[in-house]
């Protein structure tokens, strides 16, 4: 392998005005404006050759996140790729283990934000080295691993026959955000419909009334054999969530997601014991901020759907851990892909998850939502609502140079137009 020295990193605080139309309203980001810290990574070998990596937020703050590589890139910038990916857990320690920089996490919040735009450009740039796309470089050393040994057979005909052709199976956020309008939602769940879509998520616990009509109006549309999950993004507290989602039970949906705060185990082992016996589940890990937490969650029987985040915690070296220990727990691993960019990222895992690790289908489905994908150079594709491979090398997260610009924050002409429009 060629050296390929990185020479230069560079981030960028990328923001588009989605709280405008409140795409992504929930129960606690009730005017989110999907954004990202985009990071490029240069090398010395060929001009052409770079990484790219991003981290999601919800806009103010991008700010804090860009400050946080950029102090992180210190650790970064000078190394060789070949030097990184030949002690990749070295490497991962020295940027979460800092001796004064770990002060500000450890493996948390935003150093572990921007831990993740880092990690996610080398993992592309180092895909790209290689000519292919992620879920094959990490087809590797499974000698020493029983979990990856156990389905070993099966692995090319789960790759070739199954997702080339028919991909992996998703379910959609995109009808039923907050904010919507009882019409919105009606019209984007008909659509979705007719499009194929079975599995549908709708935003709950700011208003119980509200989310019983909503929840009814939904399970309507798309009568009693679709999947239907809820996600309060963390608005109770543990009694409340078991009453109120026992009041939501009539419309049978899968899963609770994020019922009460994220850092709670014991929380969530008493909602996923309370609410068992009305067969609904668990789910939670957008805001789990490392594996740890994610051990705790599987020890305590906390969650019966993991899930993953391809930008809250440090990239595919901790997703791999933790895809592992669902796996020893025997529960299903559901990605989070709610915001710009996590589509693009988490769709690698998922693929590996089931080619290399889960070799299952069940109760399995990785989230989609239907925004911004026309600002990056290898947008997810979508077939009969399954994720169907991509096919370019990386980690899929470059984004086009010409969105960059224009929604670049404050600077950018969509920003400068916003604010011309408040000051009229
Ligand atoms: C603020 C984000 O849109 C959040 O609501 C996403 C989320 O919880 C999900 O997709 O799940
Ligand atoms: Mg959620």
């Amino acid at each position: 392998m060629q050296e390929n020295k990185i020479i230069k990193l560079t981030v960028r605080d990328v923001r588009f005005p989605t709280s405008l139309e409140q795409h992504g309203s929930d129960a606690m980001h009730t005017d989110p404006d999907y954004s990202v810290a985009y990071v490029v990574l240069e090398t010395d070998s060929d001009a052409a050759l770079k990484g790219y990596g991003l981290t999601f937020t919800v806009g103010r703050g991008t700010e804090i996140v860009v400050c946080a590589v950029k102090a992180l890139s210190t650790l970064v910038v000078g190394k060789t790729l070949k030097e990184i990916v030949s002690d990749f857990r070295g490497f991962y320690r020295l940027l979460s283990s800092d001796g004064q920089m770990r002060w500000v996490g450890p493996e948390k919040g935003v150093i572990q934000l921007a831990t993740a735009a880092i990690l996610n450009a080398v993992w592309d740039l180092w895909a790209r080295v290689e000519g292919k796309v992620r879920n094959k470089p990490l087809k590797t050393n499974t000698f020493e691993c029983s979990i990856l040994l156990k389905v070993v057979c099966g692995k090319k005909n789960r790759f070739h026959t199954q997702m080339l052709k028919e991909g992996y199976p998703a379910y959609t956020t995109s009808c039923a955000w907050l904010g919507y309008t009882d019409q919105q939602l009606t019209q984007l769940c008909s659509e979705a419909l007719a499009q194929g879509w079975t599995k549908f998520k709708v935003k709950v616990g700011a208003d119980l009334q509200d989310d019983i009509r909503r929840c009814s109006l939904i399970r309507k549309l798309i009568g009693p054999n679709n999947t239907l999950m809820i996600d309060a993004n963390q608005r109770w507290d543990v009694n409340e969530a078991i009453t109120w989602v026992t009041k939501l039970a009539e419309f049978h949906p899968l899963w609770i997601e994020e019922p009460t705060c994220p850092d709670d185990v014991l929380g969530h082992a008493s909602i996923s014991k309370a609410l068992a016996p009305l067969g609904i589940g668990v789910a939670t890990g957008e805001q789990c901020h490392n594996r740890v937490m994610f051990k705790q969650f599987l020890q305590a029987a906390a969650l019966q759907f993991v899930q993953i985040d391809s930008c809250r915690v440090g990239s595919v070296n901790e997703n791999l851990a933790i895809i592992l220990m669902a796996a020893k727990f025997n529960v299903p691993v559901c990605p989070h892909a709610g915001g710009v960019g996590l589509c693009e990222l988490v769709q690698h895992l998922i693929l590996f998850d089931y080619i290399s690790v889960s070799a299952s289908l069940n109760n399995r489905m990785c989230e989609y939502v239907d925004h911004l994908h026309e600002h990056f150079e290898s947008p997810t594709i979508i077939r009969n609502a399954h994720y169907i491979p991509p096919k370019d090398p990386g980690y899929s997260c470059e984004m086009l140079e010409e969105s960059v610009q224009k929604h670049q924050y404050p600077d950018g002409e969509v920003w400068r137009a916003i604010e011309q429009q408040g000051k009229q």
